[in-house]
């Protein structure tokens, strides 16, 4: 069972000047949740942050840190900004020092903390958000993204139980958007509760586990990413649009060529919930109705014995004729093989790259980035890993991921979670584990849901 991490009772806040920023929140989110706020401008996202860590203190109602009501002593608050962290929109509210390394060591030092246990925070906290080169520039001098990579590095620092961050992304490009993104996915396998707060719908839509919809300093709605983004009203009610992922979806939909009618969050599984478009005409045995299930040559009807390879299904019937679907989904059996690039035995990858079994290399997280940059080995999947691994892997090639601690689990899960819901068939080994050097763990391909078991 999940503990409650931090929780809101009637919580309200009017600014000085009489403004009434936050106009009664109740809310509870447990440990290791991944959560997005999303709403309009002036809704009150970074005024509830704000709030969360203690820098403002309630005009009613409270804030409850692990069942524990916040106290505002100044002992109390500092033990509280040590436990909750925020990363600021405007990372120039955040940068002071005049050196990135100063400015991520400030924290830690100021918790009493022996300078060598400071300096490992900090230097982990540098490679962490990949910008170790840049610690001895001041930060006014880099740019906007370098900036929030340093900001981000400043409250890693500090090992919060919680790290709050509003508007992660502004300022980022593309692929590090996707690299913070990755690194908040490992905090989060490493157990950090994720609190963000986003104009971005595709993101929040895909990477949250819970949604809060805020307008007007109130909660609207919240919920599943697919129910809060599924509500169209819902949305324009609050200047949000749908997800690209879910618009496509539906549309796919509206013309039936949905095969389930679960929303799906990701790439993969859109592609997943696509119905074959392989149907044909064929002529079946006399008195096989629809739904029954006939072989290949139209000779033999398959309704009484059990399905055979090649089996189709009768969707349509016609004067003797049918149109017909294959049972089995037509797809070429990709393979995924997982490397942790930290204990893994340099054999075992040598002889996976040399033997040609590998189409292409995902690299993921920034340990393993440095380690096959050590090695020479050019990723051709750098970011947004494992949706791109399935696609690849469906489309039949065999794809190396290299990635280390709490990830090769998580990667292993996704895909067999995958597997498990589109019916779709992944080989999945993870080499290079202590417990299973030199050796390829198969995991057994799920069975295809429409083929009875
Ligand atoms: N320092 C301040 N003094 C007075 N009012 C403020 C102050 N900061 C914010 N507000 C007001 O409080 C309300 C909530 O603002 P807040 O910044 O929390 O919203 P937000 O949801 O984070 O917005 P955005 O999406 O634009 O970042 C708004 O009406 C805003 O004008």
């Amino acid at each position: 069972m999940t503990a409650t991490l931090l929780e809101t009772r009637g919580l309200r806040y009017a600014y000085p000047d009489g403004n009434p920023a936050i106009r009664g929140i109740n809310l509870r989110i447990e440990e290791g949740e991944r959560i997005s706020f999303v709403g309009p401008n002036g809704s009150g996202k970074s005024t509830l942050f704000l709030l969360f860590n203690g820098t403002l203190r309630p005009s009613a109602g409270e804030v409850l840190l692990r069942d524990r009501p916040l106290q505002y002593d100044p002992r109390s608050l500092r033990e509280t900004r040590r436990r909750v962290g925020i990363v600021f929109q405007n990372s120039d509210d955040q940068l002071f020092a005049p050196t990135v390394r100063q400015d991520v060591a400030f924290g830690p030092a100021n918790l009493g903390l022996p300078k060598e246990e400071v300096e490992r925070r900090v230097d982990t906290a540098l490679e962490g958000v990949g910008i170790e080169g840049l610690k001895g520039r001041p930060p006014h001098h880099l740019s906007g993204g370098q900036k929030k990579r340093a900001a981000i590095a400043g409250v890693m620092a500090m090992e919060p139980e919680v790290m709050i961050l509003d508007e992660p992304l502004s300022n980022l490009d593309p692929a590090g958007s996707e690299e913070v993104m990755e690194l908040l996915e490992e905090l989060n396998q490493r157990g950090t509760t994720i609190i963000i707060s986003t104009h971005d719908v595709d993101l929040a839509y895909r990477w949250s586990d819970r949604i809060y919809l805020l307008a007007d300093g109130r909660v609207v709605d919240e919920g599943r990413p697919e129910d809060i983004f599924g509500d169209l009203r819902l949305l324009s009610g609050s200047r949000l649009r749908q997800p690209l992922i879910l618009e496509v979806y539906d549309e796919i939909s509206k013309r039936d060529l949905a095969a389930s009618g679960k929303r799906p969050r990701t790439v993969p599984e859109l592609v997943g919930h696509l119905s074959p478009p392989n149907l044909r005409w064929m002529r079946v045995p006399p008195g096989t109705k629809v739904g029954e299930t006939v072989s290949p040559d139209g000779t033999g009807s398959g309704r009484s014995g059990g399905e055979r390879p090649g089996d189709m299904r009768v969707i349509h019937l016609e004067d003797g004729r049918a149109v017909v679907e294959p049972l089995e989904r037509p797809t070429r059996i990709g393979r995924v093989v997982i490397y942790d690039t930290q204990v893994g035995d340099p054999e075992d990858l040598s002889s996976l790259l040399d033997g040609a079994r590998i189409d292409l290399v995902g690299v993921m997280g920034t340990k393993s980035r440095a380690f096959a940059e050590d090695r020479g080995i050019v990723p051709d999947i750098g970011s947004n890993v494992i949706d791109r691994t399935v696609l690849r892997a469906l489309c039949g090639e065999a794809v190396l991921i290299l990635t280390n601690g709490g990830m090769v689990e998580h990667a292993r899960r996704r895909i067999e979670e995958y597997c498990r819901q589109s019916g779709m068939k992944i080989e999945v080994s993870v080499v290079g584990r202590e417990e299973d050097r030199a050796v390829e763990k198969p995991v057994p391909a799920p069975a295809d849901p429409g083929k009875g078991g």
